[in-house]
């Protein structure tokens, strides 16, 4: 631990040092992207359940799930501070202003941590435990400490760690990996470089300025554009899947195709005819999209309308 934190320190560029508060270590957690993260889990819980799903499981479940992505969280903030520093939308989080320390950020999420696995693995099972443990990971590590420092592909191959709470969901109540969780998962990785790109082209110059090889960096704003509407396309076609397997019925099918033709105008007016608020338009949509989404699921699950 010791030589993590001087590790990190040794790069830092915190310089002020104001009193943190506690709402300085709840910003720390991502809360509004943890809700909508939590949200998909909640909804993976309940599509692996005939019924309502066991109060223990969804209580210690969720719980334990949203401490570990908290602590991913907070991890994201202590090493990517430098980073932080240098963008106008991030130059005033906690540990980028100085206001928390170094180590304190530690010791919150090595707490966060500890707490989330082994409420998952004392009181869920193990394979719960472990698939969240390798999202922190794979959140924490491989994507903010490699990644995304290395390749514009960062957030397509992380996105899988932000894309696993329905599957986590899942295995919280049934102890096994369903091949209809992993349809849920596929449609949050089909959606996050929308998500991600469409904010990345209106934030183009931060990146650049901090030097983080996002797409509209690396390879423009034009061909930024055209994956955007590439992956929608994409995301329209795996939210069929769904339906066609039978997992869902005609409730999701009308409620996602409603949701995808609003993402396509996005995505197509962002390609062919944006003006200066169309990239912010675009990603504040997407979060639309997945949250509507995501409750057009369970509302499909338990209202039974057979066509
Ligand atoms: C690697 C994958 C992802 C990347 C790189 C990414 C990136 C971002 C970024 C940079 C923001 C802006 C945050 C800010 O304004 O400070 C954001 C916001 C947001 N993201 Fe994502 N995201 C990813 C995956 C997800 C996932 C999986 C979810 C939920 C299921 C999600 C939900 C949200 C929400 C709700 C916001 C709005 C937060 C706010 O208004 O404070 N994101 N995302
Ligand atoms: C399920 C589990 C345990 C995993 C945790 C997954 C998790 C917290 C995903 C969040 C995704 C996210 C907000 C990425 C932001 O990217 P960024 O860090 O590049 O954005 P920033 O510039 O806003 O920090």
């Amino acid at each position: 631990m010791a030589k993590l934190v001087s590790f990190i320190a040794s790069s830092s560029s915190v310089s002020s040092r104001a009193r943190a508060s506690w709402r300085d270590y709840y910003e720390m957690t991502k809360p509004k992207v943890l809700m909508l993260l939590l949200l998909t889990a909640l909804v993976g819980m309940c599509l692996a359940s005939p019924g309502w799903v066991d109060w223990r499981v969804l209580t210690i479940g969720l719980v334990g799930i949203g401490m570990l992505a908290s602590s991913a969280a907070v991890i994201n903030h202590v090493v990517d501070h430098r980073i932080d520093s240098q963008m106008a939308r991030t130059f005033n989080r906690p540990v980028a202003k100085g206001k928390v320390t170094i180590p304190n950020a530690l010791y919150f999420a090595l707490t966060l941590g500890v707490v989330g696995f082994l409420l998952l693995a004392l009181y869920i099972n193990m394979l719960t435990a472990m698939l969240t443990l390798a999202g922190l990971v794979g959140y924490a590590v491989v994507y903010t400490m490699f990644l995304k420092r290395a390749t514009p592909q960062n957030i397509v191959i992380g996105g899988l760690a932000g894309a696993a709470p329905p599957l986590l969901g899942w295995t919280a109540v049934t102890g096994e990996i369903h091949a209809h969780a992993l349809l849920l998962v596929l449609i949050i990785f089909t959606w996050t470089p929308p998500h991600f790109w469409a904010l990345a082209i209106h934030r183009e110059k931060d990146y650049a300025k901090a030097k983080v090889p996002m797409l509209p960096v690396t390879h423009g704003v034009e061909f930024t554009k055209t994956s955007v509407l590439g992956y929608t396309v994409l995301l329209c076609l795996v939210c069929l899947l769904p339906y066609l397997v039978a997992m869902t019925g005609i409730i999701y099918l009308v409620g996602s195709s409603v949701l995808n033709a609003g993402f396509m105008y996005y995505a197509w007016k962002l390609k062919f005819a944006a003006d200066c608020d169309t990239a912010m338009q675009t990603f504040k949509f997407s979060i639309l999209h997945l949250m509507v989404l995501f409750v057009v699921l369970l509302v499909d699950h338990y209202v039974p309308l057979s066509l």
